[in-house]
């Protein structure tokens, strides 16, 4: 499924976190639960805690109608996985084609991600390239140059979260984000993570962020909304 981002409406996203088949079992029951709010499943990968079972798991989730957004979080980025064997966890998934959408984070060596991207594209996922800021929202000019490296490798979607530690954080990343996505026909997600980046997740859309993400059971970062709440906000002030 080639999945369009960007297409008008923000989209919004779920992120699933299961260690082990049972809570596979227990979110998928969530989402179906919950559907009508989830545009988009987000399988944050690094909390996978029993390899034997992946591919069970990967075919109950493929199952849902929505999406599937595939993430193996790094610590660097603010997740449970090591970087020195990010390729080695995506290859059997990717290699089976589960999902549509594979999550490639800047801050790994260039010779990671081109090899994931690789074999991402070589198995018809899109690819979205993000970048995750744990302690700041950069200066303009810092926000302006990280997004232009990214998105000079070219890839499907962009995504850019910072945290914010004031309001103006958030009106800046909003700022950069009107302006990107003026000047560039690739999507681009952009949120400001903590209780300052509220805004971001709601109003993102206005500015051109092409997806929200809000929570199943537990938050998957500072600062998101309950999927069902966040929905109907979404849609309050886009109709
Ligand atoms: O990159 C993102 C965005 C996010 O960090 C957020 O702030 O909503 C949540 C993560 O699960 C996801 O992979």
């Amino acid at each position: 499924m080639s999945f369009q981002f960007g297409t008008g409406q923000t989209q919004t996203a779920v992120s699933l976190m299961p260690h082990n088949l049972d809570d596979c079992v227990r979110e998928m029951a969530l989402v179906e639960q919950k559907q009508a709010a989830i545009d988009i499943l987000e399988w944050r990968l690094d909390y996978w805690q029993t390899p034997a079972t992946l591919l069970t798991a990967a075919h109950q989730i493929v199952a849902a109608p929505q999406p599937v957004i595939l993430t193996l979080r790094t610590t660097h980025d603010g997740g449970l996985a090591d970087p020195a064997v990010y390729l080695d966890r995506y290859t059997p998934l990717l290699s089976a084609q589960i999902g549509d959408v594979v999550d490639i984070e800047w801050s790994l060596p260039e010779a990671v991600r081109k090899a994931v991207s690789a074999l991402a594209r070589a198995n018809g996922y899109q690819v979205l390239l993000s970048h995750h800021d744990l302690k700041k929202t950069p200066d303009n000019l810092t926000l302006q140059k990280q997004l232009a490296a990214m998105h000079a490798t070219h890839p499907d979607i962009l995504k850019l979260a910072t945290t914010a530690q004031s309001n103006d954080d958030t009106t800046r990343l909003m700022a950069l984000t009107q302006s990107f996505t003026h000047n560039h026909t690739t999507p681009l997600i952009t949120m400001a993570m903590s209780e300052f980046g509220l805004a971001s997740r709601i109003f993102g859309g206005q500015f051109g962020s092409a997806v929200s993400f809000g929570y199943l059971e537990h938050p998957s970062a500072s600062g998101q909304l309950p999927i069902e709440q966040l929905k109907g906000l979404l849609t309050m002030h886009q109709n």
